[in-house]
């Protein structure tokens, strides 16, 4: 993350009588100064500088200080001392680890935040930004990406408690980081917006806590909105999930309704992690992330063993090894302990060069010590979409490729490799785990790297067999091997699972049929509403299936995905060729009954798409050498041109202007210009051609 634009401090503690709350106004200076003092306070919470971050004085008071403002050593200790008393320790019987499942929406954030202000965590905050959520791109999505975790302190009939949650990402992209932050809980705080439902997200997250064994804690949310309608909405979750609602919790996590009740049920209901500290090692890591200055932050739950400071520390997966120089909790800023022991909760930097080393689901054990087996659930990473990037302006290759990797440090997910086309000249062939992950690595590219890129449509990986019995896996079209090479194509195939208000049944039912896919299961799981099973290519999901499901339910269907592995498809390569010249980027793969529609709509839709030259441009679809659609690009007239330069100087600048900006996206395809959106062509055909 080098965002130049942001810092990452906010919320330390600090005494009263510390003297920054008198000189703060005095003592200006860059924000980089502070991360230099070493100490750990400075949490991942950005703040928009050059905006006031906050300062907790010890858990009542508050103090705006200027970001980047002076902040003495002695001010940091007085922080610790104020910090210390929050960490008090509690035996592993008043531990609760827990996490909270909800579709997007449904108000976890808000929720969380609550949590955290009422057990005194954090104060109340007018800061717009929630605690969970950190990434810009994130708040502005309005989803949760990387998983959090904060440690409360919660008083119950008089003794203290500390409460782990543990924040879980909301997109199916992210499923394994999901399973891997339930793995580290003992219970689960299901949150139901009152005034919708269950949707097929939640649904299939409860499944997962099942599997999991997490005792869960249904919380009926927003009960504050007119439209609630707590008593339908528990019956759902009754009848869907098969949770008992006789006790479930009535919130509003907005105006703070419930929110004791629910820190009592953790108490209550969720048990505590089993004490089993004597034995060897094996903590679990449910996130990492990379920090420019101290390498990756490791988060972790104990499940066995004790880890201490200095500890030889081995990551079972990664076989790499390390020493753990520093550990501490998560309160939700960061702070040193000597120890962290079976059941807890924390974080631990090791000197490691890129998340990578520790990556999500591995084991952490002893060096010399070690456990026998690692805990179960561990995955590698793999990618399911490709695409190609490229960027404009070819002298920026060696940025982007600076880029890749820096971002790679921090997402093991990602993969890349360089990719030369004779049409887009250098680039790379990017592997992500769904299309979330694509777009949103993409605008990290652009907006904190500040490169212009063309990306090429994306692809699923294919499995390509030869004729002498090899299978080679392809994730770029152009490359495909030629049909008298290949004996068969298989791609992968995913099963979807569609929640929907009656209503819409008819129009999703249509659309996966539209998509190649085959009808499993329907099944009314409450009287109003349905869940549709389908099988489908994954191809035929990359792209706009999702909006689609949006648009043509209104928004009210939800749904779910899980990949079900590699099925035979009769596939061929559609070919494009512009001017004559084939453009390898825009090669697709389809499935042969769709190539003439895809073809014909393709080359329509390139029509539209790509500005008309000084010259007529035929544009053509093939398969092999056969062409099975032509549309021509007609030549501007001179006197058009003339028109256009030919009026008052301000319509002429705002011409240039226009095509300058237009510019910055075009690729000369031979002597084309072709724009970032023809690339992307093939995901937007109409729905009526196909
Ligand atoms: N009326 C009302 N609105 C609420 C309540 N809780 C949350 N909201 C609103 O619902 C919207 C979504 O809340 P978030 O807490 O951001 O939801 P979330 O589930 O974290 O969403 P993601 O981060 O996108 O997964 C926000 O506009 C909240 O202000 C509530 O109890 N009552």
């Amino acid at each position: 993350m080098a965002a130049a634009s942001f810092c990452r401090l906010k919320l330390i503690s600090l005494s009263p009588n510390s003297p920054l709350l008198h000189h703060h106004h005095h003592h200006h200076h860059h924000s980089r100064r502070c991360r230099n003092f070493g100490f750990n306070y400075f949490n991942r919470y950005k703040v928009r500088s050059p905006s006031n971050i906050r300062l907790r004085v010890n858990c009542q008071t508050t103090a705006n200080v200027e970001s980047g403002s002076e902040v003495s050593n002695s001010d940091l200790q007085l922080a610790v001392a104020a910090g210390k008393d929050r960490l008090l320790k509690v035996p592993t019987s008043n531990i609760r680890n827990f996490c909270i499942i909800a579709h997007i929406d449904h108000g976890k954030s808000t929720l969380a935040d609550k949590l955290l202000q009422m057990t005194g965590t954090v104060e109340s905050r007018e800061m717009k930004e929630q605690f969970l959520d950190n990434m810009d791109l994130e708040r502005e999505r309005g989803i949760t990406i990387k998983l959090q975790a904060a440690r409360m302190r919660f008083m119950y009939e008089k003794e203290p408690y500390c409460l782990n949650l543990i924040d879980t990402p909301g997109h199916v992209d992210f499923s394994y980081e999901v399973s891997r932050s339930l793995a580290a809980c003992e219970g689960a705080l299901l949150v139901v917006d009152a005034s919708q439902g269950v949707e097929a997200q939640t649904l299939a997250n409860v499944y997962l806590a099942l599997e999991h064994n997490l005792e869960i804690i249904p919380v009926l949310n927003k009960i504050d909105l007119p439209g609630a309608e707590p008593n339908r909405v528990s019956q759902e979750i009754e009848e869907v999930i098969g949770l008992d609602c006789s006790n479930v919790i009535y919130c509003s996590a907005k105006e703070g309704i419930g929110i004791n009740e629910i820190l009592n049920a953790i108490v209550r209901k969720i048990p505590p992690p089993p004490d089993t500290t004597g034995r060897p090692l094996r903590a679990l890591i449910f996130d990492s992330y990379y920090d420019a200055y101290r390498g990756v932050i490791v988060y972790f739950r104990a499940i066995d063993g004790t880890i201490k400071k200095g500890d030889r520390i081995l990551f079972m997966a990664s076989g790499k090894d390390y020493f753990a120089d520093e550990i501490g909790v998560l309160s939700p800023s960061q702070l040193q302990v000597d120890e962290l022991r079976a059941g807890e909760v924390g974080y631990l930097s090791a000197s490691i060069k890129s998340v990578a080393d520790a990556r999500v689901g591995d084991t952490i054990t002893h060096y010399t010590r070690r456990a026998d087996q690692s805990l179960p659930g561990y995955k590698e990473a793999t990618p399911m979409v490709f695409c190609g990037l490229f960027p404009v302006d070819a002298d920026q290759f060696p940025e982007l490729r600076d880029a890749l990797e820096k971002l790679q440090l921090n997402d093991s997910a990602l993969k890349f490799e360089p990719e030369t086309s004779s049409a887009m000249g250098f680039g790379f062939r990017c592997g992500f785990l769904g299309l979330l992950h694509m777009e949103i690595v993409q605008e990290r590219l652009e907006r904190e790297y500040n490169l212009t890129l063309i990306t090429t449509a994306p692809s699923v990986v294919y499995r390509v067999n030869i004729i002498n019995g090899d299978t080679i896996e392809c994730s770029n079209p152009s490359l495909l091997p030629e049909p008298g090479k290949r004996s068969s194509i298989e791609e992968p195939f995913v099963k979807i699972e569609m929640l929907t208000p009656k209503d819409y049944i008819g129009p999703l039912m249509e659309l996966a049929q539209d998509r190649r896919g085959e009808f499993k299961e329907m099944k009314y799981i409450t009287e109003n509403r349905a869940s549709i099973i389908y099988e489908l290519p994954l191809a035929e999901m990359v792209g706009d299936f999702f909006d689609q499901l949006k648009s043509r339910s209104k928004g009210y269907a939800s749904m779910e995905y899980s990949f079900i592995g590699y099925r035979e498809s009769e596939l061929i390569k559609l070919d494009i060729l512009i001017n004559g010249d084939c453009v390898e980027p825009l090669a697709t793969i389809v499935h042969k009954d769709k190539a003439y529609a895809v073809g014909r709509a393709l080359t329509q839709k390139l029509k539209e798409l790509i500005p008309r030259q000084m010259f007529k441009v035929p544009i053509q679809a093939c398969i092999g050498s056969k062409v099975i659609a032509s549309e021509s690009l007609s030549a501007i007239r001179k006197d058009v041109l003339a028109k256009c330069y030919g009026g008052d100087i301000t319509r002429k600048k705002k011409l240039l202007r226009k095509q300058a900006e237009g510019k910055k996206r075009m690729k000369a395809i031979g002597k084309v210009d072709v724009p970032q959106e023809a690339f992307m062509a093939v995901l937007k055909l109409e729905k009526e051609v196909l």
